[in-house]
């Protein structure tokens, strides 16, 4: 358990959003030079809802990433996850967080896992960070092991494993220690698209049976297509989402309606994307008309 000073005091109720991001700021100085990676993002995340975030390089999805990790603080807005704020987070309440609270699996295979230890080692070294039995430890990470598919792999070095295989025992290292938050970082990558969908089902299963929050950061539409909320980042802040809801069409296969929505955040902005900008010539003014269920708007028509 966090203690008060970084978790306020209140456990989070279990109906509350497990990640909420309030007009999130990062912005990183280099002398005089200062670049706004976010600039007033907002986000929530359901218990147990996995998300993909998508975005052109540069958007800030990975600063996002690094803040939910507790490797980078926000510069300014508010970041809560699981109950602790983010923002205020002291050394030592920083290294809990990290250790008890999320989960972190990267793009680059070789930096999840450290090269000299087996598989089994790799899985079973967070629970010896948070101090817990020899004995209990190895079995978990067994038992990780199995569950992730890799079991067979258990007494092998990294290198004595396939990429898929090297993703699967760093999904059960970063769940070792029972995360409520899992952080993926680009997870297929490195991937072909059988094993990418493998790992995806993973991930899946995480947050399904075990009711874990999983956002992945993501440039592969096998991921981004196949989750039920993608959430777009543009210059710094979430622009749009597209919410799918797939159903089994009875033949053994299935099918998904995508509806993409804009985000709107809590003065009433809205992101109109570039596409719909461009086709109607929607520049610095637009005429806006409410309507009994929705909002039209008109380019400005050249007054
Ligand atoms: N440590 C840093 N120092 C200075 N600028 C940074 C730093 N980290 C990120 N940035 C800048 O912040 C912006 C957002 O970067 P970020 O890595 O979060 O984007 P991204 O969406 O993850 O991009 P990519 O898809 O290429 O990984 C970029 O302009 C980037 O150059």
């Amino acid at each position: 358990m966090a203690p008060s000073a970084v978790r306020d005091g209140s456990a989070p109720s279990p109906s509350a959003p497990v990640v909420v991001c309030e007009s999130v700021v990062r912005i990183h100085r280099h002398g005089s030079i200062e670049v706004q990676a976010l600039q007033g993002l907002d986000l929530s995340v359901e218990r147990g809802e996995m998300i993909a975030v998508v975005g052109p390089s540069g958007a800030g999805k990975s600063t996002l990433l690094s803040i939910l990790a507790g490797s980078d603080a926000p510069s300014a807005g508010r970041v809560r996850v699981d109950g602790w704020d983010l923002g205020g987070l002291s050394a030592s309440g920083r290294v809990r967080y990290r250790r008890d609270v999320v989960g972190v699996v990267r793009q680059q295979t070789s930096r999840n896992l450290v090269a000299h230890l087996t598989a089994e080692e790799n899985a079973a070294m967070p629970a010896a960070l948070a101090g817990r039995g020899r004995k209990a430890r190895r079995a978990h990470a067994v038992e990780l092991l199995d569950r992730l598919g890799v079991g067979d792999c258990a007494r092998r070095l990294p290198h004595e494993m396939s990429g898929g295989q090297q993703q699967r025992v760093a999904l059960a290292v970063a769940l070792a220690n029972g995360p409520r938050v899992l952080l993926a970082d680009e997870p297929t990558g490195e991937l072909d698209t059988t094993t990418a969908h493998e790992i995806l089902g993973a991930l899946r299963t995480v947050s399904r049976e075990d009711g874990v929050t999983v956002v992945v950061v993501t440039h592969d539409a096998t991921v981004s297509d196949s989750v039920e909320r993608t959430v777009a980042i543009r210059d710094g802040r979430t622009s749009s989402e597209v919410l799918r809801t797939f159903s089994d069409d009875g033949d053994g296969g299935s099918s998904v309606v995508a509806q993409e929505y804009a985000v709107m955040d809590r003065a009433g902005r809205v992101q109109v994307p570039r596409e719909y900008r461009d086709a109607l010539d929607l520049t610095r003014r637009v005429r806006l008309a409410l309507e009994a269920d929705h909002v039209s708007m008109w380019p400005d028509g050249g007054r």
